[in-house]
């Protein structure tokens, strides 16, 4: 099983009949597969390739200027720097912020900074000074913007294709709760991740409706292959231009299972075998409900189910 790569041009000309085309292939993919990959999107590439250059100056910035902006075990939400629970008790306690997590049985070997709409109230984002990185502030929001309304688009795609009122997922998204993550995996000792107690990130599926990833150079993302579960196929970078869409857990809620959850994980480049498995980075638009909506399964959707029996890839 291949993820389908669909050209989606048709988002910026308008064509009528190629949007229908588009839509259709769009609902195919991420209902056979969970994931689909999409060529000549709506986020410009050159703002994709300026947060990959701000974000990788982020993240080699010295401790003592990434701490101020540490998430830290009170905040409810993550916002800044974020760290797996063991590297942030050895980070945190060494610098005497006193933040004790207990050390997971599983841990993700990455870092991470995430942040959430510009104007969230609730969550309010944490920037590094403008003395340090800047415009590294301007460039995320400019992603957040960019990419969001590339998930609203697809969202009534989607919709439109389930033969649904096209507002039925963005009447409950208008991206105020959706967040940022951009993952940074440091160079790691190939017998670490060998051992089997430490991956990149462990097999999961996204809690949102759906995520958009942009991947960098280094390979990893892989994918659940459905037709033999509990395996995983690599998912792999092929040029800048295309954006990776995965199927979120909310997606498959309100489908009522219709558009199942993309079960995927981040491993070592699979061709790779020195002894120092080269980092690797990407971007992550993670699109979600708003906070007041309920996330269980529609009852729009619960009645297309037996009218999409049989729906295959074409
Ligand atoms: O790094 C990747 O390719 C995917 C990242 C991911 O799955 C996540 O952050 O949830
Ligand atoms: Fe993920």
């Amino acid at each position: 099983m291949t993820i389908p790569v669909i050209d989606a041009s048709a988002l910026a000309s308008g064509d009528k009949e190629k949007l229908v085309e588009f839509r259709t292939k769009l609902l195919n993919g991420l209902s056979t597969y969970g994931f689909v990959k999409l060529i000549n999107h709506t986020v410009p590439v050159p703002l994709v390739t300026e947060t990959f250059d701000q974000i990788k100056k982020f993240f080699r910035l010295p401790l003592e200027l990434k701490l101020p902006i540490a998430n830290t075990q009170t905040d409810k939400q993550q916002r800044g720097w974020c760290l797996p629970g063991e590297e942030k008790t050895w980070y945190l306690e060494s610098n005497k912020l006193g933040i004790k997590e207990k050390e997971p049985k599983f841990s993700d070997s990455k870092e991470s900074f995430d942040c959430g709409h510009p104007n969230d109230k609730l969550y309010p984002n944490k920037w590094p000074s403008t003395d340090v990185l800047p415009g590294y502030q301007d460039t995320l929001e400019g992603f957040f913007y960019s990419s969001g309304d590339l998930t609203l688009v697809l969202l009534e795609l989607i919709a439109e294709a389930l033969e649904l009122d096209p507002t039925i997922f963005t009447s409950r998204c208008t991206n105020e709760a959706s967040t940022i993550r951009i993952n940074h995996f440091p160079p790691v000792d190939r017998a670490i991740l060998d051992r089997g107690d430490v991956s990149r990130i462990w097999p999961h599926n996204d809690f949102g409706i759906i995520s958009l990833v942009f991947l960098d150079v280094v390979q990893g993302l892989e994918y659940e292959d459905r037709s033999n579960p509990g395996t995983f196929l690599p998912l792999p970078y092929e040029s800048d231009q295309e954006v990776v869409v995965i199927a979120g857990e909310t997606l498959q809620r309100w489908t009522n299972g219709l558009i199942r959850a993309g079960l995927h994980r981040v491993n070592r480049p699979l061709d790779f075998d020195g002894d120092l498995v080269p980092e690797r980075w990407s971007l992550v638009y993670f699109n979600k409900a708003n906070r007041n909506v309920n996330v269980g399964p529609l009852k729009e959707t619960t009645m297309i189910t037996t009218k999409l029996v049989g729906f295959k890839v074409q």
